[in-house]
């Protein structure tokens, strides 16, 4: 349970923390997150965005450390998914189901999907703005960042920005605020970039230049994961700015698997050839790192090798899962090669390289293929791979 916080005057945070949580649709949580929820209290009292189900209780208990929930006049969903819509059924039929429910057209549509309920629905899109009682709620929506519903609320008088699923972390730490954190939360904001957002990144700039133009004073941002952005929200826009640019960095990642170690030694060497040229760069084995950990150091990896033997005319399970991960979250502008051990037929490189094709990552050689175990010429060739991929990289960089 949060104890509900002041953010600004009369207007709290009443969500809650799920210390519990360590797989978030397949993105590896490892302290948690929070589901957060705003009450806006005044002359009219308003509730942006719920939490999950089963957090309903927790949610109305934090409600009712302010206010009686029944004089909840009006809800704004900023978002359908199920983490903050979830406890939306009860609390609709807590304060009365004929109140205002302010969302997108979208979310109308998408709330009517996921509850099979007809609520009265206020539908508002970009520019709108709506004046409850004594505080004025104006509206961005946000199509697709994350889903086609999203939208921003803003309140212009206390230049708070409510931002859905943008900006957020999943985190469920002790602090609530940027600076009570300091530097420790931007790994989790960009691990949330990387995994919830990164295929969206055209539309992330599209987005921040519209705030840009709309020359909108920002003091506060209210994400519903994790911690607010009060000190500097200026931080995370500009972290959003420079992630969404994909602008590559001298760093490579080596993401392999192996049955038998032969892939694993051929790793060894092309880590050891990418090194040699001076280029930072990790070992990923996937059987040790989570596909959510890959796919955060992708983000701004320049050169990406990927390594698996053959199994059964194929590539090895756990690597088509991460390379399936990482193909729906588009990331850009990496050069790319591929390795591999096999004993017979051999499709892991090519199956690999087609897989680069398709995410338009540049190759910077056909690959090397081994049968079975690598001796030293192979090895070789494996360091030479590294090399090239790493002098591809810096040739990039340097323009
Ligand atoms: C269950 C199994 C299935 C395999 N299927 C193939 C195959 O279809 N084609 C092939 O070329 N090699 C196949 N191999 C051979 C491996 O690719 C080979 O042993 C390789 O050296 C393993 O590399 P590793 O040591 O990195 O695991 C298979 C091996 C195993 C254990």
């Amino acid at each position: 349970m949060f104890t509900p916080i002041e953010l600004a005057n009369g207007i709290y945070s009443v969500g809650c923390r799920d210390w519990d949580i360590r797989d978030f649709h397949g993105y590896e949580i490892r302290e948690g997150t929070s589901y957060n929820a705003f009450l806006v209290t005044g002359e009219q009292n308003i509730l942006i965005d719920t939490v999950k189900s089963h957090f309903k209780d927790e949610l109305l208990a934090n409600i009712s450390r302010i206010m009686d929930p029944k004089k909840i006049d009006a809800v704004i969903s900023n978002h359908t998914e199920m983490d903050h819509s979830g406890s939306l059924p009860g609390i609709m039929h807590k304060i009365g189901e004929d109140k205002p429910l302010y969302c997108s057209k979208m979310g109308a549509q998408n709330l009517k999907n996921h509850f099979n309920r007809d609520y009265n629905f206020k539908v508002v899109g970009s520019g709108d703005t709506v004046i409850l009682g004594n505080r004025t709620f104006s509206f961005l929506e946000t199509r697709m960042l994350h889903w086609p519903d999203s939208m921003f609320t803003y309140l212009p008088d206390e230049k708070i920005l409510f931002s859905s699923d943008a900006f957020g972390q999943h985190y469920a730490g002790d602090q609530f605020f940027d600076d009570d954190i300091g530097d420790e939360i931007m790994p989790h904001a960009r691990k949330y970039y990387a995994n919830i957002l990164l295929h969206f990144s055209p539309r992330v700039q599209a987005l921040l230049s519209d705030v840009a133009k709309m020359n909108l004073d920002i003091r506060m941002i209210c994400p519903d994961h994790g911690v607010i952005w009060r000190k500097d929200p200026s931080r995370i826009l500009t972290a959003y700015d420079r992630w969404s640019r994909q602008e590559p960095v001298n760093k490579a990642l080596v993401i392999f698997d192996s049955m038998w170690e032969s892939t694993t030694k051929m790793a060894r060497a092309v880590t050891s050839g990418i090194e040699s040229e001076h280029v930072g760069v990790r070992l990923m084995n996937t059987r040790k790192c989570h596909r959510s950990d890959i796919m955060t150091e992708i983000l701004d990896a320049g050169a990406v090798a990927v390594g698996s033997p053959t199994l059964n005319n194929g590539i090895f399970p756990v690597i088509a899962d991460v390379l399936t991960y990482i193909k729906g979250l588009r990331p850009q502008n990496k050069i790319a090669a591929a390795f591999g051990s096999y004993g017979w037929s051999g499709e892991a490189v090519k199956i690999i390289n087609k897989e680069f094709e398709e995410m338009k990552w540049e190759m910077a050689d056909p690959g090397v293929k081994v049968l079975y175990v690598p001796d030293e010429d192979d090895l070789n060739r494996c360091f030479e791979l590294g090399a090239t991929l790493a002098k591809k990289l810096k040739e990039k960089l340097n323009g």
